[in-house]
């Protein structure tokens, strides 16, 4: 288990995070909100690569700053911006991170070659990389951060860049990677985790705005969403979230406290809730 408590980050006087506090335990956490949060703050004091100006977080009970490297072994991480060698293939790439990780050779082939099962990259597992796609690298970068089968996995914005495709495939990936571990997902595109998130933790005002189920937060909203036609005028108590195509026409989404004529109400999505919540925030 993975406990953050009251830890704040500040770069000289400017505060990036103010009193987080969350627990995680197995299974898939989306950190989701807009660029310039502190999404990346966070993940580099969990990976141990920026210290808390005040505050601590904890592995089962131990402060993971004493832990070190015991700490890191537990640990798999792919940063937004993963190195890599373009004229290296997936396997020789895989091979020397593992040495890197003074992982024991036999051990290594093994898992590397089931790893690179894992991530579909099987059948290009001897190509240069040079001549990969966004998605496959992407897939490189989770098969590297999974060598040392860690008990915390942390992606920081891994879905920038790809294709639908790619995101559909990203998505079942990670879902089965999440049994009997910590996933740890960071992005500001809300459909990448709405599906396999089972808690989505929001930062707001460099503060832990939530960290609950997509349907906790939707729920929140319940009531307060309707669509109209994109001709409406709309009046100062309503909200424009969105467009949205339904068949040969447009219709407006807004948020509304009260009930609003002619209007059709609707069920929140996560996406709603998101330009909800972050509605004073440039997006
Ligand atoms: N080394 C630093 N020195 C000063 N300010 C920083 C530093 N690193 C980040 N910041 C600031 O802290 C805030 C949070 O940055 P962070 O990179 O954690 O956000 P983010 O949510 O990951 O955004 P993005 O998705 O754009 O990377 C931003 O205002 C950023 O400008």
């Amino acid at each position: 288990m993975l406990s953050v408590e009251h830890v704040t980050k500040k770069y000289g006087n400017f505060t990036a995070l103010e009193d987080i506090n969350l627990v995680f335990e197995s299974g898939v956490y989306g950190l989701l909100a807009p660029n310039g949060a502190g999404k990346t703050t966070l993940i580099k004091m969990l990976t141990t690569l920026l210290f808390p100006t005040r505050g601590r977080i904890l592995w089962d009970g131990q402060n993971i700053l004493s832990m070190g490297s015991e700490y890191r072994g537990l640990v798999g991480y792919l940063p937004q911006e993963f190195g890599y060698y373009k004229n290296y293939s997936p396997r020789q790439f895989l091979r020397y991170m593992a040495a890197l990780q003074c992982m024991e050779p036999k051990a290594a082939k093994k898992r590397i070659d089931s790893l690179l099962e894992l991530v579909a990259l099987s059948d290009v597992k001897d190509k240069k990389m040079k001549q990969f796609s966004g998605g496959m690298i992407q897939r490189v970068g989770i098969a590297q951060a999974m060598l040392n089968d860690p008990k915390l996995l942390i992606l920081d914005e891994p879905t920038a860049g790809l294709d639908p495709k790619e995101r559909v495939r990203f998505r079942n990936l990670i879902h089965s990677l999440a049994k009997q571990r910590i996933v740890i997902l960071s992005t500001h595109i809300v459909s990448d985790i709405e599906t396999i998130a089972g808690k989505i933790i929001m930062l707001r005002d460099h503060a832990l705005y939530c960290c609950e189920s997509p349907a906790a937060i939707c729920e929140n909203l319940e009531g307060k969403l309707y669509e109209v036609p994109s001709d409406t005028a709309l009046t100062g108590q309503e909200l424009l979230l969105s467009e949205r195509q339904a068949g040969d026409r447009t219709v407006l989404r807004i948020a509304s406290d009260f009930p609003v004529k002619g209007a059709v109400p609707v069920s929140p999505d996560l996406e709603d809730a998101f330009l909800y919540i972050y509605r004073e925030d440039t997006l």
